[in-house]
């Protein structure tokens, strides 16, 4: 149509999804990513299967040696190299305090636009509050805002980002960055022990200043969850990724070329394997593509912590799990974040980049 010209990305990642829904606004085309003639899709979408991913008991992967303990490892290697993700429980974080976290993020998101927006970042960046930076032409935009924040290690922290209101959204913050440390090196000594590899040869590669980072995510309700996501199919640039749902089901990972639905258990942090892991691993642990569904009725709250090794150090397979049967299968890579971003930008997956 002569004259018309639709907002562009950049126009559209300005505005927050939030704000779409209360003035009762349709997803604009760019939102737009499943259509109808993707029926495959649809029908998988429809049938809706959860996933069975393994539960497992952190409190009894870090016993010694029991019989008990040996199979909590085996079904640690075996969720993760089918899967690539796993539900841990036995984490030793009350389910009190991650009801607390769960309702200061609720709280936040629930301020009217104008408190939320002190925080706001520019549509390029990475940090504040906002969406994800603008994406290639051609690459759909997610129906969600986020809070992003760098947690650790210190310096990469930018205050004016951290809310003032709820009052407790610092401190809570700060108490989970510190049990998320604690979590972080009981996850890579078992996963190195499930490998039978030396149990700190992953926290060395992930290094002293390995880099946490908080995202809350806050999916709105869409009335076209036909059409929309909350988050397009991705894999994650980590090492690791800790998931912590509310009680919507609307995570899916992808395996055997199936979308499946992640279950909610309110106790349990969902534990997702990420590109730098699957290159340690030498791609026998898998980084599962996954993605969000959009839900027409109910609002959904995640909290993501990504986990990653400190910038500058050069990561890469270890050499005890690289032999003339299993050869390897991925190049050493340093900063290997920055060239997920590119690739996650032009809808790709950067691990094929470093294939060998
Ligand atoms: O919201 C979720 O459960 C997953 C979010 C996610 O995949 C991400 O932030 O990378
Ligand atoms: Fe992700």
């Amino acid at each position: 149509m002569a004259g018309v010209s639709l907002p562009s990305a950049e126009n559209l990642l300005s505005k927050r999804v939030q704000e779409m829904v209360v003035n009762g606004e349709q997803p604009p085309h760019l939102y737009i990513c499943r259509d109808d003639g993707d029926e495959a899709d649809h029908q998988d979408v429809a049938a809706s299967q959860l996933a069975s991913i393994p539960i497992i008991d952190l409190g009894v992967v870090s016993e010694s040696t029991t019989n008990k303990h040996v199979d909590e490892l085996n079904k640690l290697h075996s969720a993760l190299s089918s899967w690539g993700c796993f539900q841990a429980i036995g984490h030793g974080i009350s389910s009190a305090f991650l009801d607390s976290i769960r309702q200061v993020a609720k709280e936040f998101f629930e301020q009217p636009m104008e408190s939320k927006t002190k925080y706001a970042k520019g549509v390029d960046e990475v940090q504040g509050y906002g969406a994800d930076p603008v994406p290639e032409e051609g690459q759909p935009l997610d129906w969600s805002d986020r809070l992003f924040l760098d947690v650790y290690p210190l310096h990469k922290r930018q205050p004016r980002f951290w809310p003032q209101t709820p009052t407790s959204f610092r401190y809570i913050l700060e108490e989970y960055t510190v049990k998320m440390k604690t979590f972080t090196e009981v996850v890579s000594k078992a996963m190195a022990k499930s490998l039978k590899l030396e149990e700190d040869c992953f926290l060395d590669q992930f290094g002293e200043r390995a880099e946490l980072q908080a995202r809350f995510n806050y999916y709105s309700c869409c009335e076209r969850p036909d059409l929309v996501l909350g988050l397009k199919p991705h894999a994650d640039g980590t090492g690791y990724t800790i998931i912590l749902q509310d009680d919507v089901q609307s995570l899916q990972v992808s395996k055997d070329g199936h979308w499946f639905t992640v279950p909610t258990i309110s106790n349990a942090l969902l534990v997702l394997l990420g590109d730098q892991m699957e290159i340690m691993t030498n791609g026998i642990y898998k980084s599962p593509l996954h993605r969000v569904l959009s839900n027409s009725k109910k609002e959904r709250l995640s909290l993501v912590m990504s986990y990653s090794p400190e910038s500058n150090k050069e990561i890469g397979p270890e050499e005890r799990l690289i032999n003339e049967e299993t050869p390897r299968v991925y190049r050493n890579v340093k900063n290997y974040g920055a060239t997920h971003m590119e690739h996650y930008q032009r809808g790709q997956r950067a691990l094929r980049s470093i294939r060998v």
